[in-house]
């Protein structure tokens, strides 16, 4: 806690005792010019205003189960903005593969599925934010974060969320989707090997996703990431319902969550996500530079 309470302290959102009382308006389907927001942070009995998002880059959080893609669509919506794509899941694999003193700990944890405590958790974001912001860096898309209602209390004490994404996605193939991811070890980028193809079915739509092949140089690089395993998926998904789920509660009755079934794989949902967000002139605007 100690790194981030020393960055918001310096941006004037902590004390020792706060308590937030972020107002926001945010719809999807408005116009940029439309997006209209007010803020109002309170800490102790001063009140703080916020920076108006006008003047900043978004803060997104992107939600979802295990495998679903939260990762995916985080890093593209991330290069479409212009604002980094920050993934606690990647912070704490960065950690492990430091082999510093957490990284035993860590690693008992993870590959049992189980969640990081939350000081852990915080701490690592903190560093993340802390390095950031020496870089300049403004907003952010936070994926994997927050996973617990601590979390997100916390979140919302310290900054302003201006939109929360819950991507969601049948079980069966969350878990199809986590035994097909594969990681290059040489430039980091993950793919996906399975094919799914799931029949409509008792009035549920068919899903097809195709698989995100490797390019032939990465083919003998890849690796399968610890947790991937059947058993500890869904131990992650167990996990997910019982924690994390209440998370989406906790922005849904903000007025902030708003809800994306996945229709299919990247070519049929990212458009769709897109449109969603009201972010289609942005793409159209990046294709063409
Ligand atoms: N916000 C968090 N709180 C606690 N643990 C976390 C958090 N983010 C990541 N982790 C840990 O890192 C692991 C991998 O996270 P992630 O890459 O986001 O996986 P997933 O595919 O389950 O979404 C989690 O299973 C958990 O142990």
């Amino acid at each position: 806690m100690a790194a981030l309470n020393r960055v918001l302290r310096t941006r004037g959102l902590l004390s020792s005792s706060y308590t937030s009382a972020a107002c926001r308006s945010y719809s999807p389907a408005a116009s940029e010019s439309e997006r209209k927001f007010s803020f109002v942070g309170s800490i102790g009995n001063n009140k703080i205003p916020r920076k108006d998002p006008s003047e900043r880059n978004v803060q997104w959080v992107f939600l979802g189960c295990p495998g679903v893609g939260k990762g995916t669509y985080a890093s593209r919506l991330s290069n479409l903005l212009g604002v980094p794509h920050i993934a606690t899941g990647d912070l704490v694999r960065d950690e492990l593969s430091s082999k510093g003193p957490l990284s035993q700990k860590l690693a008992e944890i993870v590959n049992q599925g189980k969640l990081v405590s939350d000081e852990i958790i915080i701490s690592l974001l903190s560093k993340r934010l802390e390095a950031g912001e020496a870089n300049g860096e403004s907003g952010f898309i936070l994926d994997g974060f927050p996973r617990t209602i601590r979390q997100a209390e916390i979140l919302e004490g310290v900054t302003d969320i201006d939109l929360v994404v819950n991507l969601k996605l049948r079980e069966d193939i969350l878990v199809e989707k986590c035994l097909g991811r594969r990681i290059c070890t040489q430039c980091g980028k993950n793919f996906n090997i399975a094919n799914i193809n799931v029949k409509a079915e008792n009035g549920n739509p068919g899903i097809y996703m195709a698989p995100l092949p490797p390019p032939a140089g990465c083919e003998s690089k890849l690796i399968t990431r610890a947790d991937d395993t059947e058993e500890v998926v869904k131990q992650r998904l167990r996990i997910y319902n019982e924690m994390s789920q209440p998370v989406e509660g906790f922005y849904r009755s903000r007025g902030m969550l708003m809800e994306f079934d996945l229709p299919g794989g990247i070519p049929e949902s990212w458009p769709k996500l897109l449109h969603a967000l009201n972010l289609d002139q942005e793409e159209k605007q990046s294709v063409a530079a």
